[in-house]
């Protein structure tokens, strides 16, 4: 044995004792002499303790970890120094039973291993191993793993330096789950490679697995379980607003949620319509089916009919093959939620009142009549008297969808969750951009609550984050909201409510801007801001209209202005 190792900082010296536990020789670290009266303390105590193998340490604060080979005549102590300390050095340094855990893992039935070399052939046995093997102890020492262990494969992993983990493996007319890992050097190289059983056979996985599919099945349960809690607080915790408008429609909400009837939301755009359909369906006893939603306005009239109640296969060109389930069918045992109802087309109208009269529809192509067990929610900022009035849209229908009328109150009816929403918008805003909330001044919510808000939370919410945007310090002022002025159906009109000391006026911009401009240059902006954002957005209507704060009617109404070519009698 060399006492210096060239490739490592690895050296090691051995120390003969005699009988009287004296030295007799020494060769390597162990002629030094501090180091070997280390080692010989080091072994006395050991030796009380029944240990052979222990760790004392070494110049230059290094770890010496030494094995003692006792006979009756003399005890050979073979000592190796590492320079750095590395995990098993440690481990023998500071665990003064180490010895028995090593003892432990080569011989525990449970953790018992097989060792081979680089070359593949077998280092060492745990008897376990052994006796399954039918080996005597050292019998498969030396020899190819091939020719020790039924279709071993250690060889594969001393090749590859992968490790096989959890693959089966047939010894002796047996199955056992395996793990093979190649075992590398402190510089990397693959030195050899060990085999472990893990379960007894598959039948133990299966178990353990079945253990696992049932824990993930009770974890599942108690996800849907709680965000049912969270679901249903959701519901109305979404709705921001105390006003005494807004508690009257909370409570409607929570009276009407639980009947399985029909329910019309009414009120301007961007009251929280959709909100307020949301809240009903988390709150009723559909809440675990889906709430299935629908835009009259959105749908293209040829589409309607497909979108609603679905096609069978191949009734028309571009159809999918299979057919599909529309809106309808998908709603079944949930809420259908029917948006912008008021923008309904007639012959749709006459189809949806029969599905709400007896549940029954008909794909398109098909003359099979299904049924859907839904609620359905319906939505329109329309005057439905207007419309009942002028024809189009029918009496029957009205009074099918709407069995409960809930008017959503306008912005101006509940100016005083005017800083609520605010803080929100503020909060959202912050929280999407990794930022801390801005502020509004005293001054500039007075300044909110002095508008008109036709389009409402939305547009207020816009507003407010625009503000944010534009706003240089941390507090927002009236004068932040200057620079929103193209924002349609902002600051249009004078304020309504004047601050009580006139001390804060409406910002300079804002009252710069002369009335007659004001009309044109807002369509002009307007249409401006509406092609940039369906660029934007790849046309996506619904994102459009929430970028720009106007509901999906009014943008389908401009949208549809923007197309009209002058002159043109189409
Ligand atoms: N009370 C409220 N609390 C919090 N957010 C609200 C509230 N009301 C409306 N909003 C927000 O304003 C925006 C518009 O709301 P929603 O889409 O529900 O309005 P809507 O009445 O359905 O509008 P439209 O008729 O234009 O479709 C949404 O971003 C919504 O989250």
């Amino acid at each position: 044995m060399s006492s210096q190792d060239t490739s490592t900082d690895v050296q090691r010296g051995v120390l003969v004792l005699g009988a009287d536990g004296k030295q007799q020789t020494a060769s390597g670290i162990a002629t030094q002499r501090e180091l070997a009266t280390s080692i010989i303390n080091g072994w006395q105590e050991a030796r009380r303790r029944s240990k052979r193998l222990f760790a004392v340490d070494g110049p230059n604060e290094s770890a010496v970890v030494v094995v003692a080979l006792p006979t009756p005549d003399e005890t050979v102590l073979v000592a190796v120094q590492r320079e750095s300390r590395d995990a098993l050095f440690e481990f023998v340094g500071s665990v003064d039973f180490a010895g028995d855990i090593l003892a432990h893992f080569l011989t525990n039935p449970f953790e018992a291993l097989s060792v081979v070399d680089r070359d593949s052939n077998v280092r060492y046995m745990s008897p376990v191993h052994e006796k399954f093997f039918g080996l005597r102890p050292g019998g498969g020492v030396g020899r190819h793993v091939t020719e020790v262990i039924e279709n071993s494969r250690l060889h594969h992993v001393v090749e590859s330096g992968k490790s096989e983990v959890g693959l089966l493996h047939q010894m002796r007319g047996v199955t056992r789950v395996v793990m093979r890992h190649p075992i590398r050097s402190m510089q990397g190289e693959v030195v050899g490679a060990i085999g472990q059983i893990m379960f007894k056979g598959p039948e133990q996985l299966q178990a353990l697995s079945s253990e696992l599919t049932k824990l993930k099945s009770e974890v599942a349960y108690y996800r849907r379980e709680l965000n049912d809690l969270r679901n249903r607080s959701y519901g109305l915790d979404q709705i921001i607003g105390e006003s005494a408008a807004m508690q009257r429609l909370k409570q409607q909400i929570i009276k009407v949620a639980p009947l399985d009837i029909p329910v019309l939301l009414t009120g301007e755009s961007g009251t929280g319509k959709e909100l307020a359909a949301h809240a009903i369906h988390k709150l009723s006893p559909r809440r675990d089916g889906t709430m299935v939603m629908v835009n009259a306005a959105a749908l293209p009239s040829t589409l309607v009919e497909s979108e609603l109640f679905g096609y069978e296969a191949g009734s028309f060109t571009g159809a999918e093959r299979k057919g599909r389930k529309g809106k309808i069918e998908q709603a079944h045992g949930g809420t259908l939620f029917f948006d912008e109802a008021g923008d309904m087309p007639s012959d749709v109208q006459v189809k949806l009142l029969r599905v709400l009269q007896d549940g029954s529809f008909q794909r398109v192509g098909s003359n099979d009549v299904r049924t859907s067990n839904f609620r359905l929610i319906s939505a329109s900022n329309r005057n439905f008297e207007a419309m009942i009035a002028e024809g189009t849209f029918r009496l029957d229908l009205f009074y099918r969808m709407g069995a409960v009328t809930i008017r959503l109150p306008s912005l101006r009816e509940r100016l005083d969750d005017i800083p609520m929403l605010a803080e929100l918008a503020l909060n959202q805003f912050a929280e999407r951009h990794g930022h801390r909330p801005k502020r509004l001044s005293v001054e500039a919510l007075e300044f909110l609550k002095s508008q008109r808000w036709p389009g409402n939370v939305r547009q207020l919410m816009h507003a407010v984050e625009r503000s944010a945007i534009f706003c240089e310090s941390e507090v927002i002022g009236p004068a932040d909201f200057g620079m929103v002025d193209s924002e349609p159906g902002m600051f249009e009109e004078s304020p309504v409510v004047a601050p009580a000391d006139g001390a804060v006026a409406a910002p300079a911009e804002v009252r710069m801007i002369e009335p007659m401009r004001v009309s044109n240059a807002v369509e002009q902006v307007e249409e401006q801001l509406i092609r940039q954002a369906m660029t934007k957005y790849h046309g996506n209507k619904k994102r459009v209209a929430v970028e720009l704060g106007i509901s999906r009617s009014y943008l389908y109404k401009r949208l549809a202005q923007m197309l009209v070519v002058p002159g043109s009698d189409t």
